[in-house]
């Protein structure tokens, strides 16, 4: 579990392409410490496995279905990349609880500065039948349309 707080800002420093996936290797200096081979690290909120990590850079390797869900797909070496490692159990939560499971990726729609923030408009991607299922229905959605969000049959009715 995370808890969407950026710990640092890291970097891209080597993509392979294998067959059906990428091999990412990043700099992050903050996440590496005393990180272990099976470590989850979030990269851009997207929870992946610490697979090997020397001095302070980790390897990763992103699936075809991580790829095509988030926007890892894009990177390059040099790309800057959000990080954060898991919550510790005990500690305080800031931010919100998030798993690090992206159902897909939506567009900046566009960006208003002010004096102090911005706002940022983003665009939700429609849900996929094979993401719309592990979503929990909203009890608007679910009563105005109950047969639109395909579940297992096994999944209580809401
Ligand atoms: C822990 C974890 N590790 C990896 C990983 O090392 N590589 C990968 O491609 N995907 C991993 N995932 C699943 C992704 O977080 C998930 O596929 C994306 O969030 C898209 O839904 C998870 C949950």
């Amino acid at each position: 579990m995370f808890t969407g707080i950026v710990e640092e800002l890291g970097e891209i420093t080597a993509v392979e392409n294998l067959d059906d996936a990428c091999r990412f290797r990043l700099r992050g200096p903050v996440v590496t410490e005393g990180a272990k081979h099976g470590d989850s690290i979030a990269v851009n909120g997207v929870c992946l496995t610490v697979v090997a990590h020397e001095g302070d850079e980790f390897t990763a390797d992103v699936m075809a279905e991580t790829l095509k869900r988030s926007s890892l797909g894009a990177l390059a070496v040099g790309s800057r990349v959000n990080l954060e490692r898991p919550t510790a159990v005990g500690s305080r939560l800031g931010g919100h609880i998030v798993q690090g499971h992206v159902d897909g990726t939506g567009e900046i729609l566009g960006r208003e500065p002010s004096e102090h923030w911005e706002i940022v408009k983003i665009s939700s991607p429609p849900a996929s039948p094979a993401t719309s299922w592990r979503r929990a229905p909203s009890p608007s959605t679910a009563s105005a349309s109950p047969s639109s969000t395909p579940r297992p049959t096994s999944s209580p009715s809401a």
